[in-house]
């Protein structure tokens, strides 16, 4: 059996090849961009009135304090013009700045009355209160560039440039897939000896906030029928994720239904807990992920091995976290342990609370833990307050 690194090796050694695709700009969240992006006009694009209040010019100040109003500019209107330079006009946020004025003068620091704005401080420079016509960027500037991971912050970026359409890295095709005769639907009344399927809607989540919609099904423990299906379903989709039927059971018939259908097996068991029995596999360009079917195995599982995949496949930097072991944890064998945590901000430093759990196969107790903690491979006390790798459960970013 291989380690977790050996495992995390063989994997960014097998990326898949995505094409580049144009996706109308909403589509592409969490996609990865497949080139430069550039200013297509200044930012701002005109001088940009900061405050509500009135727009003078500064220099006026120096013999004048009460202000004849000429009119309102509003947002979104054509520039106006002041026409005489002791008087001034109105101006709302973000409407552009009147030509003969240089300067803003909120509401709170004047009075109106009777179509005259009076001034109490004179101290005001030019530009006061004004966002200049291309501070933040100018037309032509690199904005975006090629290889950025579209969250929303930087699809509100593409909409201002006017990137209707986005050349993206494709996201993969991905099927997930539940195995086993004792998986009922989530709607279904289970018999005493059945379960509720609840493992695929949990990956067909973490899939979403990956950007990608996974398309679900239900493959019983049948071994021609799982041939069949799984022969389809590569026709179709480029990675297939499977939870269950991995292990040493009768009926895990996947590594050889896999073999049968010349999925060349790469990873076949680590030496971790949870998700000792993972599998991973090619086929050309097709790839499929065998998690462990017990709860906490699976989850692990996708997120140690198939987001570091998916991450290498599209050249994304991978960030990697640590935090603080908050109590003392015994683990007497030579296998990583990926330790179920709750996280909490203290002192402004990251600690790991260990979530009580009667072992993998323990969904009541899961949905607490938001991470967990790879603890190296060695039988030791692992100490508190000593620093292990964290990998977050619920985190958008790579
Ligand atoms: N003799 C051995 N037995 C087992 C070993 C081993 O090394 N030798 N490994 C254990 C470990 S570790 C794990 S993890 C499990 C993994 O088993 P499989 O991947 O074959 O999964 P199944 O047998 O199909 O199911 C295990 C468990 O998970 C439940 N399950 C499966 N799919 C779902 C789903 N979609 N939603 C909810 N729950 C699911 C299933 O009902 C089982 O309880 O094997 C150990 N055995
Ligand atoms: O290691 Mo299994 O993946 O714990 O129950
Ligand atoms: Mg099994």
């Amino acid at each position: 059996m291989i380690s977790v690194d050996e495992a995390k090796e063989i994997l960014s050694k097998n990326p898949i090849a995505l094409a580049d695709t144009s996706l109308p700009f909403q589509q592409s969240l969490y996609h990865t961009l497949a080139s430069d992006v550039f200013a297509d006009r200044d930012a701002p694009p005109f001088h940009r009135v900061t405050m509500d209040g009135i727009a003078i010019r500064a220099a006026s100040l120096k013999s004048n304090k009460r202000y004849h109003i000429e009119g309102i500019q509003a947002a979104g209107q054509p520039q106006l013009s002041l026409s005489d330079a002791h008087h001034c006009l109105e101006v709302m946020t973000g409407a552009i700045l009147p030509k003969n004025t240089d300067c803003v003068i909120p509401y709170e620091k004047i009075h109106l009355l009777d179509g005259v704005a009076e001034v109490d401080d004179t101290g005001y420079s030019p530009f006061h209160n004004v966002h200049l016509k291309g501070t933040d960027a100018k037309k032509g500037d690199r904005i975006l560039q090629k290889g950025t991971w579209i969250h929303p912050g930087k699809l509100s970026v593409l909409a201002s440039l006017g990137k209707a359409q986005v050349e993206v890295r494709q996201l993969p095709k991905v099927l997930v897939c539940a195995t086993g005769d004792e998986l009922v639907p989530v709607a279904q009344q289970p018999l005493p000896h059945q379960i509720r399927s609840s493992n695929v809607f949990m990956l067909e989540a973490a899939l979403k906030s990956l950007g990608i919609k996974g398309q679900t099904a239900h493959l019983t423990d049948h071994r021609e029928k799982l041939k069949t299906e799984i022969e389809k379903a590569l026709e179709t989709y480029e990675v297939l994720l499977f939870s269950g039927a991995v292990s040493k059971g009768k009926f895990d018939f996947l590594p050889e239904v896999f073999r049968q259908l010349g999925v060349e097996i790469l990873i076949h068991g680590v030496r971790q807990k949870p998700g000792k029995p993972f599998l991973f596999g090619r086929k050309g360009n097709r790839f499929v992920f065998g998690f462990p079917g017990n709860p906490a195995s699976t989850l692990v599982c996708f997120h140690a091995f198939f987001k570091a995949w998916l991450g290498t496949s599209l050249q994304r930097e991978t960030e990697s976290s640590s935090a603080i072991l908050s109590d003392e944890v015994l683990f007497n064998r030579p296998v990583t342990y990926h330790l179920l945590v709750k996280t909490v901000l203290r002192e402004g430093k990251v600690w790991a609370v260990p979530v009580k759990n009667s072992g993998s196969g323990d969904w009541v107790h899961l949905s607490e833990a938001d991470a967990f903690l790879s603890l190296p491979a060695v039988p030791s006390v692992f100490k508190k307050n000593d620093v292990f790798p964290i990998t977050y459960f619920h985190k958008d970013s790579f």
